[in-house]
Protein backbone atom coordinates (compact mmCIF):
# COMPACT_ATOMS: atom_id res chain seq x y z
CA UNK A 1 0.00 0.00 0.00
CA UNK A 2 1.10 3.28 -0.82
CA UNK A 3 1.30 6.09 1.54
CA UNK A 4 0.17 9.88 -0.22
CA UNK A 5 -0.20 13.30 0.43
CA UNK A 6 -3.99 12.48 1.19
CA UNK A 7 -2.39 10.62 4.28
CA UNK A 8 -0.57 13.12 5.46
CA UNK A 9 -3.11 16.06 5.43
CA UNK A 10 -3.91 16.86 8.93
CA UNK A 11 0.37 16.71 9.51
CA UNK A 12 0.35 19.59 6.95
CA UNK A 13 -1.71 21.72 9.22
CA UNK A 14 0.17 20.82 12.20
CA UNK A 15 3.75 21.89 11.53
CA UNK A 16 4.36 25.31 12.75
CA UNK A 17 7.96 26.07 11.70
CA UNK A 18 8.91 28.74 14.49
CA UNK A 19 12.22 30.83 14.11
CA UNK A 20 13.51 29.04 17.25
CA UNK A 21 13.08 25.91 16.38
CA UNK A 22 13.88 26.34 12.34
CA UNK A 23 15.99 23.39 10.33
CA UNK A 24 17.42 24.77 7.34
CA UNK A 25 18.45 21.60 5.01
CA UNK A 26 21.27 22.16 2.33
CA UNK A 27 18.22 21.65 0.09
CA UNK A 28 16.86 24.99 1.03
CA UNK A 29 13.84 23.92 2.97
CA UNK A 30 13.02 24.57 6.44
CA UNK A 31 11.17 22.85 8.82
CA UNK A 32 11.06 22.22 12.36
CA UNK A 33 10.44 18.86 14.37
CA UNK A 34 9.91 20.39 17.57
CA UNK A 35 7.14 22.29 15.80
CA UNK A 36 5.10 19.00 14.32
CA UNK A 37 2.53 18.27 16.94
CA UNK A 38 1.91 14.95 15.90
CA UNK A 39 -1.86 14.19 16.46
CA UNK A 40 -3.25 10.63 17.40
CA UNK A 41 -3.65 10.17 13.46
CA UNK A 42 -0.26 10.53 12.51
CA UNK A 43 1.08 8.56 15.55
CA UNK A 44 -1.07 5.49 13.93
CA UNK A 45 0.40 6.50 10.70
CA UNK A 46 4.26 6.38 12.20
CA UNK A 47 3.48 3.65 14.20
CA UNK A 48 1.35 1.52 11.48
CA UNK A 49 5.15 2.08 9.05
CA UNK A 50 6.63 0.88 11.90
CA UNK A 51 5.03 -2.42 12.24
CA UNK A 52 4.19 -2.55 8.67
CA UNK A 53 8.36 -3.01 8.65
CA UNK A 54 9.13 -4.97 11.06
CA UNK A 55 6.49 -7.57 9.29
CA UNK A 56 8.01 -7.51 6.25
CA UNK A 57 11.25 -8.57 7.39
CA UNK A 58 10.54 -10.33 10.90
CA UNK A 59 13.39 -11.13 13.11
CA UNK A 60 13.89 -15.40 13.49
CA UNK A 61 13.79 -15.04 17.06
CA UNK A 62 10.21 -13.62 17.14
CA UNK A 63 9.60 -17.16 15.67
CA UNK A 64 11.02 -19.34 18.44
CA UNK A 65 8.69 -17.40 21.12
CA UNK A 66 5.31 -18.57 22.05
CA UNK A 67 3.63 -21.80 21.70
CA UNK A 68 6.04 -23.63 18.99
CA UNK A 69 2.77 -25.43 18.12
CA UNK A 70 0.69 -22.28 17.45
CA UNK A 71 3.35 -21.05 15.12
CA UNK A 72 4.00 -24.45 14.09
CA UNK A 73 0.59 -25.03 13.12
CA UNK A 74 0.07 -21.64 11.39
CA UNK A 75 2.55 -22.00 9.25
CA UNK A 76 1.30 -25.40 7.88
CA UNK A 77 -1.78 -23.63 7.21
CA UNK A 78 -0.30 -21.04 5.45
CA UNK A 79 1.69 -23.57 3.90
CA UNK A 80 -1.20 -25.43 2.44
CA UNK A 81 -2.84 -22.07 1.07
CA UNK A 82 0.38 -21.27 -0.96
CA UNK A 83 2.23 -24.42 -0.99
CA UNK A 84 5.97 -24.41 -1.87
CA UNK A 85 6.77 -24.36 -5.70
CA UNK A 86 9.08 -27.22 -5.15
CA UNK A 87 6.00 -29.47 -4.26
CA UNK A 88 3.66 -28.67 -6.71
CA UNK A 89 6.60 -28.03 -9.60
CA UNK A 90 5.10 -30.79 -11.67
CA UNK A 91 1.49 -29.54 -11.37
CA UNK A 92 3.15 -26.39 -12.31
CA UNK A 93 4.64 -26.80 -15.54
CA UNK A 94 1.66 -29.55 -16.56
CA UNK A 95 -0.36 -25.96 -16.93
CA UNK A 96 2.80 -24.32 -18.69
CA UNK A 97 4.01 -26.51 -20.74
CA UNK A 98 3.14 -25.50 -24.54
CA UNK A 99 2.80 -21.91 -23.10
CA UNK A 100 5.54 -19.48 -23.66
CA UNK A 101 6.51 -18.85 -19.71
CA UNK A 102 7.90 -15.15 -19.05
CA UNK A 103 10.12 -15.33 -15.82
CA UNK A 104 10.15 -11.99 -13.50
CA UNK A 105 12.40 -11.78 -10.73
CA UNK A 106 12.89 -9.46 -7.64
CA UNK A 107 16.59 -8.98 -6.49
CA UNK A 108 17.16 -8.55 -2.81
CA UNK A 109 15.66 -11.33 -0.84
CA UNK A 110 14.82 -13.26 -4.13
CA UNK A 111 18.21 -13.82 -5.84
CA UNK A 112 20.67 -12.78 -3.10
CA UNK A 113 20.22 -13.17 0.78
CA UNK A 114 19.14 -9.94 2.85
CA UNK A 115 22.16 -8.83 4.52
CA UNK A 116 23.03 -5.67 6.94
CA UNK A 117 24.62 -3.83 3.88
CA UNK A 118 22.84 -2.90 1.07
CA UNK A 119 26.09 -2.49 -0.87
CA UNK A 120 27.13 -6.03 0.14
CA UNK A 121 23.80 -7.85 -1.31
CA UNK A 122 26.14 -10.08 -3.80
CA UNK A 123 24.58 -12.42 -6.12
CA UNK A 124 25.99 -16.37 -5.91
CA UNK A 125 28.00 -17.61 -9.10
CA UNK A 126 25.34 -20.29 -8.56
CA UNK A 127 22.43 -18.03 -8.75
CA UNK A 128 23.83 -15.89 -11.70
CA UNK A 129 24.89 -19.00 -13.81
CA UNK A 130 20.81 -20.33 -13.05
CA UNK A 131 19.20 -16.83 -14.29
CA UNK A 132 22.06 -17.21 -17.33
CA UNK A 133 20.23 -20.34 -18.28
CA UNK A 134 17.24 -19.30 -17.20
CA UNK A 135 17.44 -16.18 -20.14
CA UNK A 136 18.72 -18.27 -22.48
CA UNK A 137 14.79 -20.85 -22.37
CA UNK A 138 12.78 -17.61 -21.71
CA UNK A 139 12.70 -13.58 -21.83
CA UNK A 140 13.93 -12.80 -17.87
CA UNK A 141 13.19 -10.10 -16.26
CA UNK A 142 14.29 -8.40 -13.05
CA UNK A 143 12.32 -6.36 -11.37
CA UNK A 144 13.77 -4.53 -8.08
CA UNK A 145 13.55 -1.39 -6.00
CA UNK A 146 17.38 -0.64 -6.45
CA UNK A 147 18.94 1.69 -8.94
CA UNK A 148 18.68 -0.05 -11.88
CA UNK A 149 22.43 0.11 -12.92
CA UNK A 150 23.32 -0.96 -9.67
CA UNK A 151 21.12 -4.24 -10.00
CA UNK A 152 22.84 -4.28 -13.45
CA UNK A 153 26.28 -4.09 -11.47
CA UNK A 154 25.06 -7.11 -9.47
CA UNK A 155 23.23 -9.15 -12.31
CA UNK A 156 25.95 -8.51 -15.36
CA UNK A 157 24.32 -10.50 -17.71
CA UNK A 158 22.97 -8.12 -20.48
CA UNK A 159 20.95 -10.69 -21.93
CA UNK A 160 17.87 -9.79 -19.31
CA UNK A 161 15.76 -6.78 -19.27
CA UNK A 162 15.41 -4.47 -15.96
CA UNK A 163 13.55 -2.29 -14.18
CA UNK A 164 14.58 -0.29 -11.71
CA UNK A 165 13.53 2.00 -9.10
CA UNK A 166 10.41 -0.34 -8.40
CA UNK A 167 9.69 -0.44 -12.10
CA UNK A 168 9.84 3.19 -13.00
CA UNK A 169 13.06 2.75 -14.80
CA UNK A 170 12.97 0.16 -17.67
CA UNK A 171 15.48 -1.17 -20.12
CA UNK A 172 15.85 -4.18 -22.21
CA UNK A 173 17.55 -4.94 -25.55
CA UNK A 174 15.21 -3.78 -28.42
CA UNK A 175 16.93 -6.58 -31.04
CA UNK A 176 16.49 -9.99 -31.33
CA UNK A 177 13.28 -12.11 -30.81
CA UNK A 178 12.15 -10.95 -27.83
CA UNK A 179 13.35 -6.77 -28.21
CA UNK A 180 11.65 -4.46 -26.69
CA UNK A 181 8.74 -3.20 -28.98
CA UNK A 182 6.06 -0.90 -27.07
CA UNK A 183 6.46 2.99 -26.03
CA UNK A 184 10.10 3.95 -24.80
CA UNK A 185 13.11 6.48 -26.14
CA UNK A 186 15.37 4.15 -28.26
CA UNK A 187 18.77 4.08 -26.58
CA UNK A 188 22.38 2.64 -26.56
CA UNK A 189 23.94 0.54 -23.34
CA UNK A 190 27.26 1.09 -22.50
CA UNK A 191 28.66 -1.84 -25.04
CA UNK A 192 26.81 0.30 -28.36
CA UNK A 193 23.75 -2.11 -28.10
CA UNK A 194 20.41 -0.91 -29.08
CA UNK A 195 18.04 -0.97 -26.03
CA UNK A 196 14.42 0.51 -25.28
CA UNK A 197 14.52 3.36 -22.17
CA UNK A 198 10.83 3.32 -20.56
CA UNK A 199 10.84 6.31 -17.33
CA UNK A 200 7.67 6.78 -16.20
CA UNK A 201 9.00 9.28 -13.66
CA UNK A 202 11.48 10.98 -15.63
CA UNK A 203 9.95 14.60 -14.63
CA UNK A 204 10.80 13.56 -10.93
CA UNK A 205 14.44 13.31 -11.20
CA UNK A 206 15.40 16.87 -9.36
CA UNK A 207 12.81 16.37 -6.64
CA UNK A 208 14.18 13.15 -5.77
CA UNK A 209 17.64 14.43 -5.68
CA UNK A 210 16.21 17.44 -3.62
CA UNK A 211 14.33 15.05 -1.28
CA UNK A 212 17.41 12.81 -1.05
CA UNK A 213 19.48 15.09 0.49
CA UNK A 214 16.99 16.51 2.76
CA UNK A 215 16.14 12.91 3.87
CA UNK A 216 20.42 12.33 3.81
CA UNK A 217 20.82 15.03 6.63
CA UNK A 218 17.95 13.33 8.47
CA UNK A 219 19.76 9.92 8.18
CA UNK A 220 23.44 11.18 9.21
CA UNK A 221 22.58 12.15 12.70
CA UNK A 222 20.63 8.48 13.61
CA UNK A 223 23.11 5.60 14.29
CA UNK A 224 22.99 2.71 12.16
CA UNK A 225 21.11 4.70 9.75
CA UNK A 226 21.31 4.39 6.02
CA UNK A 227 20.45 6.25 2.33
CA UNK A 228 20.30 5.16 -0.99
CA UNK A 229 19.52 6.68 -3.79
CA UNK A 230 17.97 4.32 -6.05
CA UNK A 231 17.00 7.27 -9.35
CA UNK A 232 13.29 6.95 -8.76
CA UNK A 233 13.30 6.49 -5.45
CA UNK A 234 14.97 6.90 -2.22
CA UNK A 235 15.30 3.98 0.22
CA UNK A 236 15.84 4.81 4.02
CA UNK A 237 17.12 1.64 6.13
CA UNK A 238 16.48 0.95 9.36
CA UNK A 239 17.85 -2.58 9.60
CA UNK A 240 20.88 -1.11 11.68
CA UNK A 241 19.06 1.05 13.87
CA UNK A 242 18.31 0.46 17.17
CA UNK A 243 14.30 -0.57 17.42
CA UNK A 244 13.23 2.17 19.71
CA UNK A 245 14.79 4.67 17.58
CA UNK A 246 12.81 3.65 14.59
CA UNK A 247 9.31 5.53 15.43
CA UNK A 248 11.84 8.86 15.47
CA UNK A 249 13.21 8.07 12.28
CA UNK A 250 10.08 7.28 11.10
CA UNK A 251 8.50 10.47 11.89
CA UNK A 252 11.10 12.76 10.95
CA UNK A 253 11.11 11.31 7.56
CA UNK A 254 7.25 11.96 7.49
CA UNK A 255 7.57 15.24 8.50
CA UNK A 256 10.21 16.06 5.79
CA UNK A 257 7.94 14.69 3.64
CA UNK A 258 5.85 17.25 4.23
CA UNK A 259 7.67 19.33 1.52
CA UNK A 260 7.48 17.06 -1.60
CA UNK A 261 3.60 16.71 -1.90
CA UNK A 262 4.41 15.01 -5.10
CA UNK A 263 6.19 11.85 -3.41
CA UNK A 264 4.65 9.44 -1.10
CA UNK A 265 6.19 6.60 0.98
CA UNK A 266 6.01 3.01 0.92
CA UNK A 267 7.72 0.18 3.27
CA UNK A 268 9.84 -2.36 2.44
CA UNK A 269 11.73 -4.78 4.67
CA UNK A 270 13.03 -2.67 7.40
CA UNK A 271 13.00 0.00 4.81
CA UNK A 272 11.43 3.08 4.15
CA UNK A 273 11.19 4.24 -0.01
CA UNK A 274 10.35 7.41 -0.88
CA UNK A 275 8.88 7.33 -4.37
CA UNK A 276 6.83 9.36 -7.05
CA UNK A 277 2.78 9.25 -5.95
CA UNK A 278 2.40 8.38 -9.82
CA UNK A 279 0.40 5.62 -10.30
CA UNK A 280 3.26 3.26 -11.36
CA UNK A 281 4.45 0.03 -9.57
CA UNK A 282 6.03 -3.40 -10.20
CA UNK A 283 2.36 -4.56 -11.30
CA UNK A 284 2.77 -1.88 -14.12
CA UNK A 285 6.37 -2.86 -15.07
CA UNK A 286 5.27 -6.38 -15.50
CA UNK A 287 1.99 -5.03 -17.59
CA UNK A 288 4.43 -2.75 -19.48
CA UNK A 289 6.87 -5.61 -20.55
CA UNK A 290 4.24 -8.30 -21.59
CA UNK A 291 3.15 -5.65 -23.80
CA UNK A 292 6.55 -4.36 -24.56
CA UNK A 293 7.51 -7.96 -25.65
CA UNK A 294 4.18 -8.62 -27.19
CA UNK A 295 2.81 -11.08 -25.01
CA UNK A 296 0.28 -9.22 -23.29
CA UNK A 297 -3.25 -10.74 -22.92
CA UNK A 298 -1.91 -13.78 -24.56
CA UNK A 299 -3.61 -17.35 -22.99
CA UNK A 300 -0.47 -18.78 -24.20
CA UNK A 301 1.28 -17.21 -21.98
CA UNK A 302 2.66 -17.97 -18.60
CA UNK A 303 4.26 -15.27 -16.56
CA UNK A 304 5.78 -16.59 -13.48
CA UNK A 305 6.65 -13.96 -10.93
CA UNK A 306 9.19 -14.21 -7.77
CA UNK A 307 9.44 -12.18 -4.92
CA UNK A 308 10.04 -11.32 -1.03
CA UNK A 309 8.44 -8.04 -0.20
CA UNK A 310 5.37 -5.89 -0.09
CA UNK A 311 5.89 -4.16 -3.24
CA UNK A 312 6.24 -7.22 -4.82
CA UNK A 313 2.73 -7.84 -4.26
CA UNK A 314 1.36 -5.54 -6.88
CA UNK A 315 3.04 -7.67 -9.37
CA UNK A 316 1.21 -10.28 -7.49
CA UNK A 317 -2.31 -8.81 -7.83
CA UNK A 318 -1.42 -8.34 -11.45
CA UNK A 319 -1.43 -12.41 -12.03
CA UNK A 320 -4.43 -12.61 -10.15
CA UNK A 321 -6.49 -9.77 -11.82
CA UNK A 322 -5.16 -11.27 -15.01
CA UNK A 323 -5.98 -14.82 -14.33
CA UNK A 324 -3.04 -16.78 -15.51
CA UNK A 325 0.70 -16.93 -14.38
CA UNK A 326 2.00 -17.46 -11.14
CA UNK A 327 3.29 -15.82 -8.18
CA UNK A 328 5.36 -17.28 -5.49
CA UNK A 329 6.58 -15.44 -2.52
CA UNK A 330 9.91 -16.33 -0.62
CA UNK A 331 9.16 -16.04 2.83
CA UNK A 332 9.96 -18.58 5.84
CA UNK A 333 7.04 -16.96 7.56
CA UNK A 334 3.37 -16.76 7.96
CA UNK A 335 2.46 -13.18 5.56
CA UNK A 336 -0.66 -12.22 3.66
CA UNK A 337 0.05 -12.30 0.60
CA UNK A 338 -1.59 -12.15 -3.04
CA UNK A 339 1.07 -15.03 -4.22
CA UNK A 340 -0.42 -18.22 -5.26
CA UNK A 341 2.97 -20.32 -4.37
CA UNK A 342 6.03 -19.85 -1.79
CA UNK A 343 9.27 -20.42 -1.76
CA UNK A 344 11.49 -19.95 1.61
CA UNK A 345 14.71 -18.08 0.62
CA UNK A 346 17.08 -17.72 -2.51
CA UNK A 347 18.30 -21.38 -1.91
CA UNK A 348 14.80 -22.85 -2.83
CA UNK A 349 14.39 -19.71 -5.20
CA UNK A 350 17.90 -21.33 -7.15
CA UNK A 351 16.45 -25.29 -6.76
CA UNK A 352 13.41 -23.82 -8.84
CA UNK A 353 14.92 -21.67 -11.50
CA UNK A 354 17.44 -25.02 -12.10
CA UNK A 355 14.75 -26.97 -11.95
CA UNK A 356 12.72 -25.06 -14.39
CA UNK A 357 15.91 -25.07 -17.11
CA UNK A 358 16.50 -28.76 -16.64
CA UNK A 359 12.31 -29.35 -17.20
CA UNK A 360 13.03 -26.62 -20.34
CA UNK A 361 15.47 -28.47 -21.87
CA UNK A 362 14.33 -31.59 -21.69
CA UNK A 363 11.10 -30.50 -23.56
CA UNK A 364 13.20 -29.12 -26.33
CA UNK A 365 15.13 -32.23 -26.83
CA UNK A 366 12.08 -34.51 -26.73
CA UNK A 367 10.63 -32.10 -29.54
O1 LIG B 1 12.81 -4.87 -5.01
P1 LIG B 1 14.06 -5.42 -4.39
O2 LIG B 1 15.07 -5.88 -5.38
O3 LIG B 1 13.75 -6.48 -3.36
O4 LIG B 1 14.69 -4.18 -3.62
C1 LIG B 1 14.04 -3.67 -2.45
C2 LIG B 1 15.05 -2.99 -1.58
O5 LIG B 1 16.10 -3.95 -1.38
C3 LIG B 1 17.26 -3.53 -0.71
O6 LIG B 1 16.97 -3.47 0.68
C4 LIG B 1 16.70 -4.74 1.25
O7 LIG B 1 17.86 -5.57 1.12
C5 LIG B 1 19.04 -5.07 1.83
C6 LIG B 1 20.21 -5.98 1.49
O8 LIG B 1 19.93 -7.32 1.79
C7 LIG B 1 18.72 -5.02 3.33
O9 LIG B 1 19.83 -4.53 4.04
C8 LIG B 1 17.51 -4.11 3.54
O10 LIG B 1 17.12 -4.13 4.91
C9 LIG B 1 16.32 -4.59 2.70
O11 LIG B 1 15.22 -3.67 2.79
C10 LIG B 1 17.81 -2.25 -1.25
O12 LIG B 1 18.90 -1.84 -0.47
C11 LIG B 1 16.74 -1.19 -1.37
O13 LIG B 1 17.25 -0.04 -1.99
C12 LIG B 1 15.63 -1.76 -2.25
O14 LIG B 1 14.62 -0.81 -2.45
Amino acid sequence: MAFGPKDNGVIADTLRATSKHMLTTPAGFAFSKLAFIPTKNDLGLVNGWVDAMKACSPPHSRYLKGDPFDIALQYRNWILKHPSALTIFDQIVEVAKGKQIVMFLDYDGTLSPIVKDPESAVMSEAMRSAVKKLAACFPTAIISGRNREKVFDFVRLPELYYAGSHGMDIMGPAQGSYGLKAKGEKAVDGKGNEVVLFQPAKDFESTMDKVFTVLEDIVKKVNGAKIEHNKFSISVHFRCVQEEDWANLAEEVQVAMQFFPSLCLTQGRKVLEVRPAIAWDKGKALEYLLNALGLEGRADVFPVYIGDDRTDEDAFKVLNKQRHGLGILVSTAVKETNAQSSLRDPSEVLEFLQRLVSWQQAQASSD
